[in-house]
């Protein structure tokens, strides 16, 4: 009977087994199935890039001797990377991707194996023919570095993600880790450096994804019982830039897969950006393991925009849009917009719309009408309601809870944070506050607002659920 795959594979078994020890055998050789024999070419399935990685750096030699005692000389080796654990038998050259990143990430096909021309090949002994997986990176060229303005609030995580794309991995800002407030610009930062970082390396893999994707992807994964698939598959990515990963908050899950791929990554020097609304030690409900390794390379903060740097925003704005607007109307703007980047770029839409809309020209006086009712519009939906349904909503206790007379603790202190923000936010008088929460008197929420300052500056974690909301409030 002719050679087979399998029957040239055995063999080379046996010789590697004896030639190494059990464990590193069982390793790195059990899970290599033979997959095709053309004459002098073997074609091997591995189940990761990083599993190639090991054998081309540990075990060639041996291989190759094997190899050759049984196809002589002139015998060659091809691997084939085919995620899925499972060979299905098709078609060796499918790389097997979990259905959940089928249909989300997009994975794309996989470079054609290339032609065997053995003239151009350089190691006489391996065949160009390891598949690399094409992958949509899913980044978004408009968020680049040509326009993100930089300014004193950004500079030190700008200039970090410039090091980080010039030379991923290869620097110690390893993760980098980007934390700041809504609508400072941390998603338009970790794209900029996912582009540049293409730009610079092109062979490297590039991916972005929101964690809340992320999220969805490995429990769409654990139910189709792909969870092992799901890990393999980000432990290719060269740039793997998650955004939010507050949102992994209470999700231990998800957390214990993200600790496996980050150790993977990290291990091998591949670069891991991160995003966030707080500095990782202000994450609740994450791994202390996760934390620390949060903090393993720069954590840098983008800061509300200092008025310069508003001002620079919106200047580049309008030029790159071709409209022409008086410095005294951006002025005006840079000088009454503080909070964050994205409410600078809305009030600009609201008047270049109204300009439009009334085929007006944008003058200073059009600005100022158009930017107080900005300011009342965005402020208007602050009432002692919303603030009520939007604590009842973080802490999920339902809103009648809130207003009945229950002194159960988590409620109490849920009712308090509604007086405490409700003072805050609106003009109501505190008698006006209590009779709308739960029909209090005046006392009880200037005792709630006492205790929420308090407890603020004593407990870490009630001081948590206080930013939280503040933010929450606020971007409203
Ligand atoms: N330095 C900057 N220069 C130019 N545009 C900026 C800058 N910072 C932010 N922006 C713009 O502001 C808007 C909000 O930014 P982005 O979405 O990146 O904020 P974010 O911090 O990720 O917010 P969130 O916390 O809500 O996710 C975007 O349109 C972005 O392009």
């Amino acid at each position: 009977m002719g050679k087979t795959a399998g029957s040239v594979w055995e063999n080379c078994l046996k010789f590697v087994e004896d030639n190494i020890q059990e464990q590193a055998f069982k390793t790195w050789f059990s899970p290599i199935r033979p997959i095709k024999l053309n004459e002098n070419i073997l074609t091997i399935q591995v189940p990761s890039k990083f599993f190639y990685e090991w054998l081309e750096e540990h075990y060639i030699k041996l291989l190759k001797i094997a190899l050759q005692k049984e196809l002589g000389k002139e015998a060659k080796l091809v691997y084939s990377i085919v995620m899925d654990q499972k060979y299905s038998g098709k078609d060796p050259y499918t790389v097997k991707i979990p259905s959940s990143n089928r249909e989300k990430v997009q994975l794309q096909e996989i470079d054609a194996p290339m032609p065997i021309d053995s003239k151009k090949v350089k190691n006489p002994f391996i065949i160009p023919g390891l598949q690399k997986i094409k992958i949509d990176s899913q980044l978004n060229t408009s968020n680049n570095f040509n326009n993100f303005i930089e300014g004193e609030t950004n500079r030190l995580a700008r200039s970090a993600g410039k090091a980080v794309a010039k030379r991923p991995g290869g620097t110690s800002f390893n993760p980098l880790f980007i934390y700041g407030g809504v609508g400072l610009g941390k998603t338009h930062l970790a794209h900029a450096i996912g582009l540049e970082a293409k730009e610079n390396h092109p062979d490297k893999t590039v991916l972005y994804v929101s964690t809340e994707k992320f999220t969805q992807q490995f429990i769409d994964a654990v139910q189709s019982n792909n969870r092992n698939d799901f890990i393999h598959f980000y432990q290719m990515i060269d740039i793997l830039i998650i955004d939010d990963v507050q949102f992994l908050s209470g999700k231990k899950g998800t957390q214990e897969a993200f600790f496996h791929i980050f150790n993977h990554l990290h291990q091998k020097g591949n670069q891991i950006i991160l995003t966030s609304d707080k500095p990782p030690v202000d994450i609740q409900d994450m791994e202390q393991r996760l934390i620390s390794r949060f903090k393993w390379g720069l954590s840098a903060d983008l800061q509300a925009p200092d008025y310069e740097t508003r001002f620079a925003i919106l200047k580049h704005k309008v030029e790159k849009d071709g409209i022409e607007i008086p410095e005294e109307v951006i002025d005006h703007i840079a000088k009454n917009i503080k909070s964050n980047v994205r409410e600078l770029e809305g009030s600009l839409n609201s008047i270049i719309a109204q300009a439009t809309l009334n085929k007006k020209e944008i003058t200073l006086e059009l600005t100022q009408k158009t930017l107080a009712n900005f300011i009342n519009n965005t402020r208007k939906e602050i009432s002692i309601d919303y603030i009520q349904r939007l604590v009842s909503d973080y802490f999920k206790i339902p809103f009648d809870q809130i207003q009945s007379k229950t002194r159960k603790r988590d409620v109490v202190q849920a009712r308090q944070l509604a007086m405490y923000f409700a003072k805050k936010y609106t003009k109501a008088s505190l008698s006006s506050i209590g009779s709308q929460i739960g029909n209090r008197d005046h006392a009880t929420v200037l005792h709630a607002c006492k205790t929420v300052k308090n407890l603020s500056e004593t407990d870490k974690v009630f001081r948590g659920y206080v930013e939280d909301l503040n933010r929450k409030i606020s971007v409203e």
